[in-house]
């Protein structure tokens, strides 16, 4: 869908921005672009959409040359969100998400019809789209970017550090509902952000740039994660690589075996095998329904009366990391698994847990292969022994509003 072919971008100063990319960005993917401090993932983004025009090479988007467009008809095309929203302060925000469908001629009644549309998809309730931008808090603007980049229902998005100026917990609410969307909309999606575990989260693929503009190694989060180009690239994926990799695997294919079951409030029974490593004292507490409310030790000394041990069920979809760790809080050694209503379908024991993890980071090992990744793993190793740790040079402070006219006017 986005194809970059041999596209350098030199500046006047002398600085190469980006050098001789090529890169292919399926449709209907997230693309995440990461890197040290000035390694060209902005500038990479911006080429995009035309703000930033490329020194050489060719840049096209859905098979047609960006050259060959008008800049303007180009950019009401391609949705463009950026950190801190750029939204425009003295419009409310119902307006600002109906900017480019008012652009696009679209008439007052319909473009406020579709800003409100949109602004229920993203989350935010009515009465916010009659507030200004500065009553909303970080993470609800945010939400009003994205939702005025989806205003005329683009095929491409462009988001440079979204959420990179809100708290953990708001980011992954914001990185929840952009999976979310993403997978009611598939748009091709170019993602910047320097957060490692966000381009995993979030990435169909990460390309992973180094400073002077090289990209050194594109693939899926697992590819990546399980076989990475060089130390540069694994040095950026940071220490815990393996933990990473099981954040991506699901629960799903891991047996589980009946639970050793007590309903709360009836004397201690088991209905299942009993807990195996811990000769079988651990009942699962249940409510009526069969929600799993914590563990019982059958061999304390308050017996029924001692207090539950708290548990955290989990569903098919839940990573084997989510697993990993409740097997290590569980007082059972098992991890409880329910259905989508929350009810007990079984148990896991702590060592299938660890087997599965390890079989499936092997299995990720095994599947990146060098064909997969040979040719810009070769990129890679030709790049020199950049620790990719030391900052380069900022880029440049275009304000937020300027950058927000720039990707709604022109
Ligand atoms: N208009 C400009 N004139 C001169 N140099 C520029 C200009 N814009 C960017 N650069 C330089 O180009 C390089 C790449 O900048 P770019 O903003 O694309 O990097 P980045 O990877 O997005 O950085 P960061 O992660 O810090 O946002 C940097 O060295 C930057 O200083």
């Amino acid at each position: 869908m986005i194809s970059f072919k041999h596209v350098s971008k030199h500046y006047p100063n002398g600085t190469t921005a980006v050098d001789n990319l090529d890169l292919e960005l399926p449709e209907g993917d997230i693309t995440v672009l990461v890197g040290s401090s000035g390694c060209g993932k902005t500038t990479t983004l911006r080429m995009v959409n035309r703000m930033v025009d490329p020194s050489s090479g060719t840049i096209s988007v859905g098979g047609r040359d960006i050259r060959k467009a008008d800049a303007a008809e180009l950019r009401r095309g391609i949705g463009y969100v950026i950190q801190q929203a750029g939204l425009f302060p003295h419009r409310t925000v119902l307006d600002n998400i109906a900017t480019v469908p008012l652009l696009l001629g679209w008439g007052r009644r319909k473009a406020r019809a579709r800003a409100a549309e949109l602004l229920e998809l993203v989350g935010l309730t009515a009465d916010a789209g009659k507030r200004y931008p500065h009553q909303l808090s970080g993470g609800q603007q945010q939400r009003v970017g994205v939702a005025r980049a989806l205003a005329a229902d683009p095929p491409v998005l462009l988001m440079d550090e979204p959420f990179g100026a809100v708290d953990p917990v708001v980011r992954t609410q914001l990185q929840n509902e952009l999976l979310r969307l993403q997978s009611e909309l598939r748009k091709t999606v170019v993602f910047v952000t320097h957060d490692i575990d966000e381009a995993v989260r979030l990435g169909d693929r990460i390309a992973i740039f180094r400073t002077g503009g090289h990209l050194v190694q594109c693939a899926p989060p697992a590819e990546l994660l399980a076989d990475p180009a060089d130390d540069f690239v694994a040095g950026f994926l940071g220490a815990e690589r393996g933990l990473k990799l099981l954040s991506l695997s699901t629960l799903a294919d891991v047996p589980q075996r009946p639970a050793p079951t007590a309903e709360a409030g009836s004397e201690a029974g088991s209905k299942g095998e009993g807990s195996k490593g811990e000769g079988g004292r651990w009942l699962l507490v249940t409510s009526e329904r069969g929600e799993p409310l914590g563990w019982r030790d059958t061999e304390g000394p308050q017996g029924d009366r001692a207090p539950l041990l708290p548990v955290r069920a989990l569903r098919d979809g839940d990573s084997l990391l989510s697993a990993l760790d409740e097997s290590i809080a569980s007082p059972a050694g098992l991890v409880a698994r329910v259905d989508a209503g929350g009810v007990l379908t079984g148990v896991t024991d702590r060592e299938l847990i660890h087997e599965h993890a390890g079989r499936r980071h092997a299995a990720a090992a095994r599947a990146a292969t060098p064909q997969d990744t040979g040719a810009l793993k070769d990129s890679g190793k030709n790049s020199g022994k950049d620790s990719g740790k030391t900052p380069g040079p900022q880029g440049p402070q275009d304000p937020d509003a300027q950058d927000a006219a720039a990707s709604v006017t022109a």
